[in-house]
């Protein structure tokens, strides 16, 4: 059983993780730092101005270093036979994980000569780390896994300049993820939630509502993490699929990808009553601080989660007076799982337009064949703010297709996509 409650080591753990995060910040910002003489500290803002260099470094020689996923095992090698109980504290397979840090180095190196930008993204990182257990001592063993795991990749040709570069960015990192997880102290390190609906809409795919048992706070557009008890320590990211509600409810969209994993769990084997964990919010596909002006939304799939929640946080309060359009793609008719939420709220807002385009049904009576030609074939899009979820190709071909025409990049907002911004 998860207690619901905050207890005496609830308390104990957020001391522990303070006195943890004081030490590690002591340490980094002394003069020798805590592995490497005169490499700089992490803080943001104040460290790393010189992050362009440490990229072009870090970038001339990542051909020493890479794949990435050969760095990982190497470095998760290393930290279990340091630390091996830090084993536990990951799930049974290890490929979602390492898929997730490679994305994660990658993010870092494109983006050092943006300290700012990448800060601000493990800080995220950091609050979210807080629901694994992780504290800041473990960064240390990272570090020094790391390491170890650059240097045995890299073989004869590692240099200590090489070492000095990773070190520094690695450090730039580590310091925001802890700045993010101390700043979120006096939040639970993630919630517990009822099961209050689970519907079929389909053989593979399930509505899910849940109930955290402490208020939960979020933005329409973010998504949160949910873990079953039928996979410990496994957690996936879902857009949260409606903005926030008078009852506390969340909705999530959850499609059954492959046998084995979260999606099935969530799918197949998760009833009301049941209890999931769920981590914190994030992301910054939202609304908020978005120029003002007509929108696009563009959704595919399950990205029409992101897309439901944008729609319904526009809905209380007549969206600031913006015309919206809705193109939802789908392979069937019967994979457009949500029509009945989405016709009335069509019918109730008069600012909105929804547009279904089915791609893998030529017969159906209306648009047909992939979102970005229905797009093109709608008209000018230029002048508007556009926002696009979905699956990954498919957000890539509709931001493509969309710069094409005259959209600029800046007012074209979606979640991170590899290949198209972050990582
Ligand atoms: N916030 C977000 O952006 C969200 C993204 N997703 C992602 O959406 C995906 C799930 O999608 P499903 O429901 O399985 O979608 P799906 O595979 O049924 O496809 C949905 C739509 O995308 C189009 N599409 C699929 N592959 C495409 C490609 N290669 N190029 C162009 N268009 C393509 C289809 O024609 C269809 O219109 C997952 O990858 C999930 O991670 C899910 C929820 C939220």
């Amino acid at each position: 059983m998860i207690s619901s409650g905050k207890t005496d080591m609830d308390d104990y753990h957020s001391l522990l993780a303070r006195h943890h995060a004081m030490r590690l910040r002591r340490q980094i910002l002394s003069p020798g730092g805590p592995a490497s003489p005169g490499a700089g500290s992490p803080r943001r803002g104040v460290d790393l101005r010189d992050g362009a260099a440490v990229q072009q470094l870090i970038m001339q020689n990542l051909h020493l270093v890479t794949p990435f996923d050969q760095l990982i095992d190497h470095l998760y090698e290393a930290m279990f036979r340091r630390r091996p109980y830090l084993r536990s504290m990951f799930p049974e397979s290890m490929d979602f994980q390492q898929d997730r840090l490679g994305q994660m180095f990658t993010y870092m190196i494109d983006n050092l000569h943006h300290p700012e930008q990448v800060a601000s993204v493990f800080e995220q990182l950091g609050r979210g780390h807080r629901k694994l257990g992780v504290q800041p001592v473990h960064y240390e063993t990272f570090e020094e896994a790391l390491r170890e795991a650059l240097r045995v990749q890299a073989g004869p040709q590692w240099t200590p300049e090489l070492d000095d570069a990773w070190t520094r960015a690695l450090r730039f990192a580590v310091g925001a993820m802890v700045d993010g997880a101390e700043a979120a102290l006096t939040e639970p390190p993630y919630w517990t939630a009822e099961v209050v609906g689970h519907e079929r809409r389909g053989p593979d795919l399930a509505v899910l509502r849940i109930l955290p048992n402490e208020p939960y706070s979020y933005r329409a557009g973010q998504h949160g993490s949910l873990q079953s008890p039928l996979m410990p320590r496994a957690w996936r990211r879902y857009s949260i699929a409606c903005a926030p509600r008078q009852d506390d409810v969340l909705e999530f969209h959850v499609r059954l990808t492959g046998p084995g994993g979260m999606s099935e769990a969530l799918v197949e084997h998760t009833r009301v009553g049941d209890t999931l964990r769920l981590g914190p919010a994030g992301g910054t596909t939202t609304l908020d601080g978005a120029p003002l002006g007509d929108l696009l939304l563009v959704a595919g799939g399950t990205g029409l989660a992101q897309a439901k929640a944008i729609l319904q946080d526009l809905a209380t309060r007549h969206a600031d007076g913006r015309q919206v359009h809705l193109f939802v793609g789908a392979r069937t008719r019967s994979d457009l799982y949500d029509w009945d939420d989405l016709a009335e709220l069509e019918a109730r807002c008069p600012w909105l337009e929804v547009v279904p385009v089915i791609s893998e049904d030529p017969w159906f009576q209306g648009e047909t064949g992939m979102v970005a030609d229905a797009l093109d074939r709608h008209g000018d899009w230029s002048a508007h703010l556009a926002l696009v979820s979905g699956p990954p190709k498919m957000v890539e071909s509709t931001v493509t297709r969309l710069i094409e025409a005259g959209t600029p990049a800046g007012r074209i907002l979606h979640d991170p996509v590899p290949g198209i911004g972050e990582a």
